[in-house]
């Protein structure tokens, strides 16, 4: 059991050693959806307390965005090299050092100890911390019981932010649950390399996954039953990704479902997809998506749904069907916006609202883009996708529009000519989109794909965020020669 430390202003405490069971604000869970509000609110005066039954910090730092970035950064720098002539026969194998590769991964992860970083600089905020699984009780009131069974019941003064996370999904195929595959969780700590890889699904993680196992030599399989990958973007991001993969030997079923699956005595797994393909693998990871953790923590009291569906909440991230304004939910369990950056911008919004509702001044109404509300979850959600090339997103994509029945101009470039000389002895694929409102014509939305794609598209957000037309963006002139100017292309491809 983790004994009770003092660290900066707050404290880590277990269920026996916690000496007050009154806070303002409580959290359960503290990834990234929780430590923002928890310290937004102490920096008000507020007290605040965040729950935790496993390592604080929560996904992002142990299981999901910074092991798999960790892992994903030697094969792009490694990609780099081999790009240029003068540095490229400098490269003697054309893998990554997979020992090295892991070693480095275990330093960002600091070997799964959240005393080593997590602990100490969210305890730095004046937050306390509590070790166990909370549950609520009654109306701001909830139940923390420790791994010994020892149990205590605290209540929140003001609010409680219910910030618990997603899950994994499953898919029911016969035989897939009771072969044990690996999940994200097990694909980013593992440090062995399975000699054949099957990869189940073929968003955000299979893509970044496909890219890391074959990085090491090991061969990979993707099985998707969409046509195309990356299917929550536009087709051609798909495209040109997948491309890049097979190019280094990744092989994809595309339109395939898995329809049965066994783990062999010998360990390793056979499958068989509905096209009548039969193949047999040393692992397989289930990458099909995840699910809101809503069961355990006592939300069926307020008979909100317990099945994984999302909790569904109003812009400041109250929790619509309970009264009183007291409870919220933050990050991937309202599946608004299942994204580290997005949590973070929740508890921002979420933490002005509690701030405010403890302060007695309920004046604020919501309206788009105040400081109470999560706009940007509907109009602006930037994402980027961490393969080579690197796909970046945000706002309206063209089959959004198409859905919504918004009437869109799009406009669309190549690679930026300017690319070759900075990055590589050849122009590499690259392809940029805009989607722009036909009649305003502000820009909704863009996709690129290619080199810098990673830090490209905060211009775009900005653009987005501040409702910037196009005859407006004419005047944004990209500095040469930097990838910015894939903006330049664009603007021609405008006809501006
Ligand atoms: C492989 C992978 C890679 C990813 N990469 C990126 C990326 O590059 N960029 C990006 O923006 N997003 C990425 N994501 C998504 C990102 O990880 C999530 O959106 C984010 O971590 C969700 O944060 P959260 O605070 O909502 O939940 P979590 O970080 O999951 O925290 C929830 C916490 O609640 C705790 N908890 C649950 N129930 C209870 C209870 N009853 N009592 C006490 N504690 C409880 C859990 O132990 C957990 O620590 C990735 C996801 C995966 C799987
Ligand atoms: N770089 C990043 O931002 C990043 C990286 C990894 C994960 N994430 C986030 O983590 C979450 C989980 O990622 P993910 O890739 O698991 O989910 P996802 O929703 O991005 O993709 C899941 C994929 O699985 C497919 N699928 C669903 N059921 C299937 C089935 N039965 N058979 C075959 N395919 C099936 C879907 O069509 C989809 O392509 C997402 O919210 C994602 O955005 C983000």
């Amino acid at each position: 059991m983790t004994s009770t430390k003092d660290h900066g202003n707050g404290t880590l405490y277990t269920t026996s050693s916690l000496k007050t069971c009154d806070y303002d604000v409580i959290c359960i869970g503290s990834g990234w959806a929780s430590r923002p509000i928890a310290s937004r609110a102490v920096a008000a005066g507020l007290e605040a307390l965040i729950i935790d039954n496993d390592l604080i910090g929560g996904d992002c730092p142990f299981w999901a965005c910074v092991p798999s970035k960790a892992l994903l950064r030697p094969s792009e720098a490694l990609e780099a090299a081999k790009a240029v002539g003068g540095a490229r026969e400098r490269v003697t194998d054309p893998n990554v050092d997979a020992k090295a590769v892991f070693n480095r991964r275990d330093a960002f992860t600091r070997g799964w100890n959240d005393e080593k970083l997590l602990v100490p600089t969210t305890l730095e905020t004046g937050t306390d911390l509590l070790r166990g699984t909370a549950k609520l009780v009654g109306v701001k009131k909830i139940a923390v019981t420790s791994k010994d069974g020892h149990s205590i019941e605290i209540t929140a003064r003001c609010a409680v932010a219910i910030c618990t996370g997603s899950t994994p999904r499953i898919p029911d195929v016969p035989g897939l649950k009771a072969a044990h595959p690996w999940t994200p969780k097990e694909a980013t700590s593992a440090s062995s390399i399975p000699k054949h890889l099957i990869i189940l699904g073929t968003g955000a993680v299979g893509c970044e996954m496909a890219t890391v196992y074959s990085s090491f030599g090991a061969k990979v399989t993707v099985i998707s039953s969409t046509s195309e990958i990356l299917s929550k973007l536009d087709n051609e991001a798909g495209r040109l990704v997948r491309t890049a993969l097979e190019a280094r030997g990744v092989e994809f079923l595309l339109g395939s479902t898995l329809v049965e699956v066994q783990r062999m005595r010998d360990s390793s797994i056979t499958v068989k997809t509905s096209s009548g393909t039969q193949l047999s693998a040393s692992e397989i990871l289930v990458a099909t998506g995840r699910k809101p953790r809503t069961d355990g923590c006592g939300l069926e009291l307020f008979d909100i749904p317990i099945d994984g569906t999302p909790v569904e909440v109003d812009e400041s991230l109250r929790v619509k069907s309970v009264r009183d304004k007291w409870l919220y939910a933050v990050g991937d369990v309202n599946g608004r916006s299942p994204l580290t950056h997005m949590c973070k911008y929740q508890a921002r919004i979420a933490a002005t609202a509690i701030i405010r509702q403890a302060r007695g001044d309920l004046t604020t109404e919501q309206a788009p883009w105040n400081s109470v509300s999560a706009t940007a979850d509907h109009l602006a959600i930037p994402q980027v996708i961490f393969t080579q090339p690197a796909v970046a997103s945000v706002g309206l994509s063209r089959m959004q529009a198409k859905e919504r029945n918004v009437p869109v101009r799009i406009i669309q470039t190549g690679a930026v000519t300017v690319g070759a000389l900075l990055h590589g002895d050849t122009f590499g694929e690259g392809w940029a989109q805009w989607v722009v409102d036909a009649e305003s014509e502000k820009l909704l939305g863009m996709t690129v794909v290619g080199q810098d794609a990673t830090e490209l598209i905060h211009a775009a957000t900005v653009a987005i965020v501040g409702g910037v037309r196009l005859d407006r963006l004419v005047h944004t002139v990209p500095c040469f020669p930097t990838m910015s100017e894939v903006y330049l292309n664009l603007i021609e491809a405008a006809g501006l």
